[in-house]
This record gives structure tokens, C-alpha cells and sequence, in this order.
């Protein structure tokens, strides 16, 4: 496939610095919280991860569209991501099984990007300053009239974004009858995740993120799974209500990510706006019940606050971050729940950490026998 002309583009972040570049994608403007993800591989799975909505992403791997894409490979229905920001854009794709090269994709997918830019110096701003948002263009030039643009984009603090992506219908996967029955509920769900539940014989129904209790009982459920999702834990009471009725049930409960700060924040546990995030497939994380360590594949700019569970009873860390001694894991002391902060459908990422699905699977089982 030949390069097709390049046009410019610039990407100018919320504290006025401009970076200038080339137009990948879909030509347009296009805003978001600006984050970086420092994965070697898997921007297909990256892209379409739904808890990236929102956000503009910063591969830190320097070649980008290079193997293409596979249609099998999505993680949702379409990227929902605001942009990419990359270094070097490969139109020409070196795969036989690729379905489609990545810069169609963005375009088929109203995804823009910009691409010729030094991404370990916007790390490095980044991971200086904080988290913020930025604004990606390929036709507006003029400084004063992006950043107005720019101001018009919502900080990721306080904002609730599941309701965007969660399923409108429910829906069912998996064999019938195999006496594990999980009822995931969608806050922008991956289907690596699905496949994980799937592959180890579940039935699985997956629900919308404001589907009442009465609803998901009267499919009979064994056990519970709170999905990953973007925006801000702390701006989903909804969410947390409901978390704190599935637990009344005691059935066993599993979160990953967002999940994970919506069942702390259900016994009353805080979650914070971090500095800068975690997002790579390298981040090492000590399991405190057996000792050993796993490398993890991890998307958060939320965390759960490490004091606040240190004083909270209801709740027990299980998975300590070797980085920052931040919380990646957690559970309730009296209640068959668990969560991780971290990724263990690892897609992309190593597979260290897939053990926490068979321990849901061994904890339903324990509960029904
Ligand atoms: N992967 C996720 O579920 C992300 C959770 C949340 N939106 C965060 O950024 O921390």
C-alpha cells in the first residue's frame, strides 16, 4: 500500500505546549484527556478498549500500524478513544492474517491521530506535570482558536462515561447449562474478558450498567463479575448502589479495574484521581497471599485509596503494586469478593495473573457444593 501525501497535523495539550506533525486517521480535531501507554505490541486491543473512551493515547513504542489489524482482534465494537499520538505510522502492514491496515481502520472508524511526533519527550511532559487533556488537529492552525476548542473538553475528574458504552440490550454467551452461571455487569467490558468466563465453561449474561437487581436475579445467577469501564469511579453512585445490593446476596463476586474501585467504593473505601496513571503490559504487582510477583497489563488513572482501605474493615489488600505501592487487589473480609486493579485477561500482556479467573470459578463452585 503506497503512503498516501502527507498532511499536518498538531497536538496542543492543556498547559500550551504545541507539538507539530503529521495527520493519521480520520483529518479532523478531536479532544481528550491525554495518557500514555508504554505496551510494545496490542495497540488494536489498546484502541478498542472501551475504558480508554475519552482518552487521546501516546503509544511510547516507536512503530505503530506495522502488522495491520485483524478483525478478531477488536476488544469492543469500535474504538471509542478521542486519538492516537505516535511516532512512526506504518501504512505498509507486514502480516498475512492482517484483515485491514490501521490507517483505513481509523478512518473507517472516525479515529484521529497524528503521527511524526517525539513520544518519549510527551511522556516525559506528562509524567511531569499530571494528567491533562489535549487536543489533536489537522485543520484548525491557529493556537488561540484550538485551545478554545480545547477548553470546551471535559476533565476526566467527576466524569461518568459507562453509560456510553455499557450494552443497551442484555445479551448471553457461552454453553447452557454447564452449572455456572455468571451475570457480568457491563461498564465497558472488554471481550478478552467474555472469553476468559466463556473458555472456562461458563454461561455467562451480560447486563447493562443500570439493570435493576430484580433483573439480573431472575436469571439466576451463581456469582457476580464487575466489568473494567472509563471516567471516574467516584462519579457513579449508581454504580456503587448497585454493588452494594449484589453483595447483600452473598454470592461470589469478581471485579477488574473499574470494578475493583466500585467494590471498594460499595464499603466505603475512596478512590483517587492519580498523577499520571498506570498503562503498559510490564507493571510488576506482589500477590501478599502466596508471595510471588506478576507482571501485569494495567490501564488506570484512578486508584483506590491505600489508607482509606488500611482502615476500613470490611475490606483486605491482596495485591500490592512493586512500583508505587499503590492498591492492585483487594478483599472483603466477610463477603466471597475480590477485585483486581490490574488487567488479567492480559489483552495484550503477559498471562501471569490468569489464575484470578479460576479462583472466581473454584469460589462458585465452592459456594454451590
Ligand atoms: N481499565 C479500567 O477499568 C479503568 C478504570 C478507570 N476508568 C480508571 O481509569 O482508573
Amino acid at each position: 500500500m503506497k503512503q498516501p501525501e502527507r498532511k499536518k497535523a498538531i497536538l496542543l495539550l492543556e498547559d500550551g505546549s504545541v507539538f507539530e506533525g503529521y495527520s493519521i486517521g480520520k483529518q479532523g480535531t478531536s479532544g481528550g484527556e491525554i495518557c500514555f501507554n508504554t505496551g510494545m505490541t496490542g495497540y488494536q486491543e489498546i484502541y478498542t478498549d472501551p475504558s480508554y473512551t475519552g482518552q487521546i493515547i501516546v503509544n511510547t513504542t516507536a512503530h505503530i500500524g506495522n502488522y495491520g489489524v485483524h478483525e478478531d482482534e477488536d476488544e469492543s465494537a469500535s474504538p471509542t478513544i478521542k486519538g492516537i499520538v505516535v511516532n512512526d505510522f506504518t501504512y505498509q502492514f507486514s502480516r498475512n492474517t492482517a484483515t485491514e491496515g490501521l490507517n483505513e481502520y481509523l478512518e473507517r472508524h472516525n479515529t484521529v491521530g497524528i503521527s511524526g511526533l517525539d513520544t518519549r519527550k510527551i511522556v516525559r511532559h506528562i509524567r511531569t506535570k499530571g494528567a491533562m487533556n489535549a487536543i489533536i488537529s489537522s485543520e484548525i492552525f491557529d493556537i488561540d482558536e484550538l485551545k478554545a476548542e480545547l477548553e470546551k473538553v471535559p476533565s476526566m475528574e467527576s466524569l461518568e462515561l459507562s453509560s456510553q458504552v455499557t450494552t443497551k440490550e442484555a445479551y448471553e454467551l457461552g454453553s447452557d447449562n454447564t452449572g455456572l452461571r455468571v451475570a457480568v455487569i457491563d461498564y465497558g467490558i472488554k471481550r478478552s474478558i467474555l472469553q476468559n468466563f466463556v473458555k472456562r465453561n461458563c454461561q455467562v449474561k451480560v447486563f447493562p450498567a443500570k439493570t435493576a437487581l430484580s433483573d439480573i436475579e431472575a436469571w439466576k445467577p451463581d456469582g457476580y463479575f464487575l466489568s473494567n469501564g472509563p471516567g471516574d469511579p467516584a462519579a457513579m453512585d449508581y454504580a456503587v448502589d448497585s454493588v452494594k445490593e449484589l453483595l447483600n446476596n452473598n454470592k461470589p463476586l469478581f471485579g477488574i479495574c473499574l470494578g475493583n474501585q466500585l467494590l471498594a467504593r460499595a464499603v466505603g473505601i475512596d478512590t483517587f484521581k492519580m498523577h499520571h496513571g498506570h498503562r503498559g503490559l510490564n507493571h510488576p504487582v506482589k500477590n501478599l497471599k502466596t508471595g510471588k510477583s506478576e507482571i501485569t497489563s494495567q490501564n488506570h488513572g484512578f486508584s483506590v485509596d491505600m489508607d482509606s482501605l488500611k482502615n476500613n474493615k470490611a475490606a483486605e489488600l491482596t495485591h500490592l503494586d512493586l512500583n508505587d505501592n499503590t492498591v492492585e487487589g483487594l478483599r472483603l473480609v466477610d463477603k466471597p469478593a475480590f477485585s483486581v486493579q490490574y488487567h488479567p485477561e492480559s489483552s495484550p500482556g503477559p498471562h501471569d495473573s490468569t489464575y484470578l479467573f479460576d479462583d472466581f470459578i473454584q469460589l462458585i463452585k465452592d459456594q454451590k457444593s
